[in-house]
């Protein structure tokens, strides 16, 4: 079933033969007025790789796209009119570096703006480029004077192997893109930006990359353009054609490869075919406009529907097909260190990995977190517990750098970190999984241990660390995985990163007794396999004190109790305030001899 539902490990070669054939036939075969049209499609899949970029795998609204275009495009006019060495290709780099700098430009101040907001700061931008296009003309303009296309492709048929060769580079690129830990960062930001840093991410940097790469591929598109025109004039790169092709963008879905070029397609063909029933041409970007609605409306574009179809018949059919036991056992390797009862050893006296000093955060008048100490020791799993609203999340929170208005002192290894944003103190070493999960479901699971992990693995190590954790192959795309494994896969990722502490908030949510029967195992043995200490936030008081060394207590924000998990867990103190006797779990035989 699992091979069934993965990815075709090489749907490049596939695509890369279909891109060549089709380029061919239409090249060989179309009259001059299509492979005109074919260009202008081939140019306009070159502007929706730049949409899918920026807002199909970043999530980022920009509506200014087409003015990294018309940038691109005033690049290589200028490039020819004072004749830069190197000819058309040349120039069509500077145009793309020139757009670059311009998406850096409007990326930076754009950075602390989020949904609408960024939405309107970069129509703002797209408005202002408008109005210098339309007062300075493209060079060569006046004088009419053409670009040259490029040695070889003067031709309509040559010029659109030339631009159909660009749009499969880019295509070729992307798809690297999408399986790097770069392209699941860009799509992780999008998810959730929190979840991102918490994973060492910056989300200004990731942010920034995305604009600097789709306003110059953007850039390339425009000097296509020039290319294609000869001669190309602002109205081309007009705010309403930027916003014509987001609307595309959104409604089609440019982030998938399909997409970009069924987006393409559509630009051009859709407005031709009005015209020729009567209808004026303009009234396309009204349709473009209803579908964009339509798809926010659903959540989903037309090529991701179709994606999820065709998913959904492919797990129906390994449904009828599997034969697969679903109670067989799952393979463990054997842990570390262990004891003569079978659990780890670990040493009393060690040093402390984490050390939280009186912190206290406030809420107003609440104070959620009240001058809390604890000490999480190297190589040691510490259980955190309390009723809810005891501040335990707040304490996580604080800890990695998600809320900085507090006081006292975290150390990570000796070292404070207080300074630090969250991504850096992630990238320090101090990682955490959030309560609710955040997994990004558009990437496959593969790619999400490396995101998670936030170091470079192997495929070995992946594939390792997929069987131990009993989750899907690395090629299963992520929105196919249940929610719980998307939480084992969440701890799975993050103890591969093997950071000096890791903190779990509530891994065991939403688990069967099977999973967490699993989780409980794996989680105790994450020091001795990864070098990791762990502070375990958790509800479920069985795992907790199966798995930890000691236990933390809080209740209204303060410490009630700390110490070794059954002395904790049977404390009078912690009964009454909190456990009630109901609750309290049966003490494991195994751990009372347990040489800890
Ligand atoms: N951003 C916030 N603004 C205001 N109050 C908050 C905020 N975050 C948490 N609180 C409050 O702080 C207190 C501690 O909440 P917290 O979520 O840390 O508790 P918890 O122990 O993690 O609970 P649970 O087990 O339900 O997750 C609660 O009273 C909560 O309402």
């Amino acid at each position: 079933m699992d091979a069934l539902l993965r990815r075709s490990p090489h749907p490049l070669l596939p695509g890369l033969l279909l891109a060549v054939v089709a380029t061919a036939v239409i090249a060989s075969t179309a009259s001059s007025y299509v492979l005109f049209l074919a260009i202008g499609a081939a140019v306009n899949t070159v502007y929706l790789q730049s949409y899918g970029l920026i807002t199909g795998r970043a999530g980022v609204l920009s509506l200014c796209q087409l003015s990294f275009a018309g940038i691109g495009a005033y690049v290589v006019g200028w490039a020819h009119v004072v004749d830069v060495p190197g000819g058309f290709a040349v120039w069509l780099l500077l145009g793309g570096l020139a757009a670059v700098v311009a998406g850096l430009l409007i990326g930076l101040p754009a950075l602390r703006l989020r949904g609408v907001n960024l939405a309107v700061a970069t129509f703002a931008f797209a408005m202002a480029v408008d109005v210098v296009l339309a007062g300075v003309p493209f060079p060569g303009r006046e004088k009419f004077d053409f670009v040259p296309r490029p040695a070889g492709f003067t031709d309509d048929a040559g010029y659109f192997v030339f631009t159909m060769t660009v749009v499969t580079a880019l295509a070729v690129g992307l798809w690297f893109l999408d399986r790097s830990r770069t392209g699941g960062a860009l799509v992780e930001i999008r998810h959730s930006e929190r979840a991102a840093a918490a994973h060492g991410i910056s989300v200004v940097h990731g942010k920034l990359t995305a604009f600097a790469l789709s306003a110059g591929i953007a850039g390339i598109g425009g000097g296509l353009m020039a290319g294609r025109l000869g001669v190309v004039s602002a109205i081309s790169f007009s705010t309403f054609a930027s916003v014509t092709l987001f609307a595309i963008a959104v409604f089609v879905g440019t982030h998938n490869v399909e997409g970009a070029i069924a987006g393409g397609l559509l630009g051009v063909a859709f407005p031709v075919l009005i015209d020729t029933i009567g209808v004026p041409q303009d009234l396309a970007a009204l349709f473009f406009a209803v579908g964009a609605v339509q798809v926010l409306r659903l959540g989903m574009s037309q090529t991701d529907l179709l994606r999820a179809k065709r998913r959904r018949r492919r797990v129906a059919r390994a449904e009828a097909e599997t034969d697969e036991d679903s109670t067989a056992p799952i393979l463990h390797r054997p842990v570390v260190r262990v004891g003569a009862d079978g659990w780890p050893v670990r040493d009393p006296d060690a040093e402390p990995a984490l050390e939280v000093r009186n912190v206290t955060v406030r809420f107003g008048a609440l104070t959620a977190v009240d001058d809390v100490s604890l000490i999480v020791p190297k190589g040691h799993v510490v259980g955190l517990v309390g009723p809810n609203g005891a501040g335990k999340s707040t304490l996580v929170n604080t800890v990695t750098g998600f809320t900085d208005r507090y006081t006292g002192t975290v150390l990570l290894d000796g070292r404070p970190v207080d300074k630090l944003p969250a991504h850096l103190r992630a990238r320090a070493g101090l990682r955490r999984g959030f309560q609710q999960s955040r997994v990004p479901t558009s990437l496959d699971v593969g790619l999400f241990l490396r995101v998670a992990a936030g170091r470079p693995l192997t495929s070995a190590e992946v594939d390792e660390q997929l069987s131990l954790f009993g989750c899907p192959g690395a090629d299963t795309p992520m929105e196919t995985v249940d929610v719980a494994t998307r939480r084992l896969l969440e701890v799975a990722g993050l103890a591969l990163g093997r950071p000096p502490v890791l903190l779990l908030d509530e891994p065991a949510a939403g688990q069967s007794s099977a999973e967490t029967r699993l989780l409980k195992r794996r989680i105790s043995e994450i020091p001795e396999r990864y070098g990791t200490a762990v502070l375990l936030v958790e509800h479920d008081l069985e795992l907790v004190r199966s798995t930890c060394d000691s236990v933390v207590v809080m209740d209204f924000g303060r410490v009630v109790a700390s110490g070794p998990p059954d002395d904790v867990l049977r404390d009078p103190v912690v009964v009454s305030a909190y456990l009630g006797t109901a609750a309290l779990p049966t003490p494991d035989p195994r751990r009372e001899t347990t040489s800890r």
